[in-house]
C-alpha cells in the first residue's frame, strides 16, 4: 500500500527542568538520578527530526517546578481550531492545565477549560471519525462527554485496566485516519470487542514492544517517529508500508512517557 506524508504542526515543550521528584505512574522512581541535559539532548534530536520531517512546530516555554510540562501531548486536545483545556488528575500537574490553555489563548484559539479531568491527548485520541477515549486511571467519562460536546467529534470510551498503561497514548496509536495501532492486554474485554468491531484492520502489537512504550509514536502517516528499542513494532509498520524510525528518549522514559507524550498535535479549522 502506498503512504503519504502530509506535514503537521506540533507543539513541544523543551525539558529544561525535568526531574523525577514524584511518583505518580509506576514508572517513575524518585530514588533513580535523572540527567536533565541528556533529556534536553534526546528532545533536541525529536524537535530536530520533525523539522527535517517537514513539520512545523511551536514551542510553548517550560515552567520550573513543572517537570512534566515536557509531556505536550497532555496539555490540551485542538480539534479543528478548538481547543479543549486538560484538568489533571494529580496535584502535581494541575498548573500545567492553565499554562497551556494561556498559550493557545494567546494566540487566538477558542478554548474550554474544562471542569472534569481529561488529560488532553494522553486520553484523548482522534481518527477520522471517532475521538478515542481512555479513562481508568486518569481521565474520566464526564471529561469524555465534555470533549464530545467541545469538540463535536464521537465519543469512544475505552477502559484501561493495566497501571503501566495509564494513558491511551501508551496502549493504542492513530497510524493514519482509521488505522489504529493497539496492545490488546491494555483494555478491558468489552474496549477490545468495541475496538475489534470498529477497527477489524487495526495493527495488534504484543507485551514486549507496548513496554518500551511502542505504541507511544507520532506519525505523518508515512514516517512515523517511535522509541528505538520498540523494534517489533518497527517491523509490523514496515509490514504495513510505513516507515519507522527510531528515537532514543530513555531519560524522558524516567517520567513515564516517550515520542506521543512530548508531542502535541494542533489541529487548525480547515
Ligand atoms: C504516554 N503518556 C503516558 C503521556 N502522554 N504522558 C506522559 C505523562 C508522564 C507523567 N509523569 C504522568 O504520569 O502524568
Amino acid at each position: 500500500m502506498t503512504r503519504t506524508a502530509r506535514p503537521r504542526h506540533y507543539l513541544m515543550c523543551r525539558p529544561t527542568h525535568f526531574e523525577v521528584s514524584y511518583a505518580i505512574n509506576p514508572w517513575m522512581d524518585p530514588a533513580k538520578p535523572v540527567d536533565t541535559a541528556l533529556a534536553v539532548a534526546q528532545w533536541e534530536r525529536l524537535y530536530e527530526l520533525y523539522v527535517e520531517l517537514g513539520h512545523r512546530v511551536d514551542l510553548i516555554d517550560p515552567l520550573p517546578g513543572l517537570p512534566d510540562m515536557v509531556y505536550a501531548a497532555n496539555g490540551a486536545t485542538v480539534v479543528d481550531g478548538r481547543v479543549l483545556g486538560a484538568r489533571f488528575r494529580n496535584a502535581e500537574r494541575a498548573a500545567e492545565g492553565p499554562a497551556y490553555l494561556e498559550w493557545f489563548r494567546a494566540r487566538g484559539f477558542t478554548t474550554l477549560d474544562p471542569v472534569h479531568v481529561n488529560e488532553g491527548e494522553g486520553d484523548l485520541l482522534l481518527t477520522d471519525r471517532y475521538l478515542l477515549a481512555g479513562r481508568g486511571f486518569r481521565s474520566v467519562s464526564a471529561g469524555h462527554a465534555e470533549a464530545q460536546e467541545f469538540l463535536g467529534r464521537p465519543v469512544i470510551g475505552l477502559d484501561l485496566v493495566d497501571p503501566r498503561f495509564y494513558h491511551l497514548d501508551t496502549a493504542l496509536s492513530v497510524l493514519d485516519g482509521e488505522q489504529i495501532m493497539y496492545y490488546p492486554g491494555a483494555f478491558s474485554a468489552g474496549s477490545r470487542a468495541v475496538l475489534r468491531r470498529l477497527f477489524p484492520d487495526a495493527v495488534l502489537v504484543g507485551e514486549e514492544d507496548a513496554e518500551a512504550f511502542g505504541l507511544n509514536v507520532a506519525g505523518d502517516g508515512l514516517n512515523v517517529v517511535i522509541p528505538e528499542p520498540a523494534t517489533g513494532v518497527a517491523a509490523r509498520l514496515r509490514a504495513h508500508g510505513y516507515r519507522p524510525i527510531g528515537m532514543d528518549l530513555s531519560e524522558l522514559l524516567k517520567g513515564g512517557g516517550s515520542v506521543k507524550c512530548c508531542t502535541l498535535e494542533i489541529r487548525e479549522a480547515v
